[in-house]
C-alpha cells in the first residue's frame, strides 16, 4: 500500500490533482467527502451543539453551519471535536488494500490525525487572489473565502515539511504534468 497526502488550503487544486489520480487509478479519500457525511452519523451532537438554527427539516444544514463556524475559531473548534475523531475512523477503514495507491485530500489532514499514515505528502498552492477567484467560480462570496482562508493560517507552517511542493497557478493540465513528474521521481507509478 502507498498512501499519498494532498494538502494545502481552499481552492488551491486538491480535488482537482485527486480527482486526476482517482481516473488514473488510485483509490481517492476525500475528507471534505466524508466530512461532509459525518455531518450526517453526528446529527444529534451537532444540533445539541448549535442549535436549531443550523438544521433544515431534520438534516445539517452546512451554508447555515458553515457561516457560523467560519465566523468563529471558538465555535469552529467545537465542530472540529465532534467531527474529527469520525472522519479520521472513516477514511482509515478505507484504506484496506495492500496493493492499491491511495490518495487522501484535505487542507485538514495534519489536524485529523492522517499525516502519520502517509508516505509522502505533496502541498499545493496558489496566491490567494487567483483562490479567492477560483473559490468564487465555486460560487462563495469572497467574504466567506476570506473568512475560510483566514482560519486555515496556521496550514502555512505545514509548508515546508511537505516532501514536494505543486504550485497551480498555471493551468489545470501544467498542474497535473507537474504532479505526474513528482510522483514519477517517487518511483509511484499509476
Ligand atoms: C463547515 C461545513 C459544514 C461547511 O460545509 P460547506 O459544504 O459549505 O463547505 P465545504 O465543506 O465545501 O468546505 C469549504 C472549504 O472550507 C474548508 N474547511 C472545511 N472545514 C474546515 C475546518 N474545520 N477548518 C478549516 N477549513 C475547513 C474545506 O476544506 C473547504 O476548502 C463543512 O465544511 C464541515 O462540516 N467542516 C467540518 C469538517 C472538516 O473539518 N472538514 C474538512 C476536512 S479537510
Ligand atoms: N492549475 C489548476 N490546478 C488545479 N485547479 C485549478 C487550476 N486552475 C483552476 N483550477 C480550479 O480551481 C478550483 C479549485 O480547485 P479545487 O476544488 O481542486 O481546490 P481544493 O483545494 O480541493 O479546494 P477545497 O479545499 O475548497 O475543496 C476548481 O474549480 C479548479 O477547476
Amino acid at each position: 500500500m502507498i498512501v499519498l497526502g494532498i494538502v494545502g488550503k481552499a481552492g488551491s487544486g486538491k480535488s482537482t490533482i485527486a480527482s486526476a489520480l482517482e481516473k488514473s487509478g488510485a483509490i481517492r479519500v476525500s475528507l471534505d467527502e466524508i466530512g461532509h457525511q459525518a455531518l450526517d452519523s453526528m446529527k444529534e451532537e451537532i444540533r445539541r451543539e448549535f442549535g436549531e438554527c443550523i438544521m433544515t427539516g431534520d438534516s445539517v444544514d452546512r451554508k447555515k453551519l458553515g457561516d457560523v463556524v467560519f465566523n468563529s475559531p471558538k465555535l469552529l473548534e467545537r465542530l472540529n471535536r465532534i467531527v474529527h475523531p469520525v472522519i479520521r475512523s472513516v477514511a482509515l477503514a478505507k484504506m484496506i488494500d495492500d496493493t492499491k495507491l491511495y490518495v487522501i485530500d484535505g487542507a485538514l489532514l495534519h489536524q485529523i490525525g492522517l499525516s502519520e499514515f502517509c508516505d509522502k505528502i505533496l502541498w499545493i498552492e496558489c496566491s490567494p487572489e487567483e483562490t479567492v477567484r477560483r473559490l468564487a467560480l465555486r460560487g462563495m462570496t469572497e467574504y466567506k473565502a476570506r473568512l475560510i482562508l483566514q482560519s486555515q493560517q496556521h496550514l502555512d507552517s505545514l509548508r515546508d515539511s511537505a516532501d514536494a511542493i505543486v504550485d497551480t497557478s498555471g493551468d489545470a493540465a501544467a498542474t497535473l504534468r507537474k504532479v505526474e513528474e513528482v510522483l514519477f521521481e517517487w518511483g509511484i507509478m499509476l
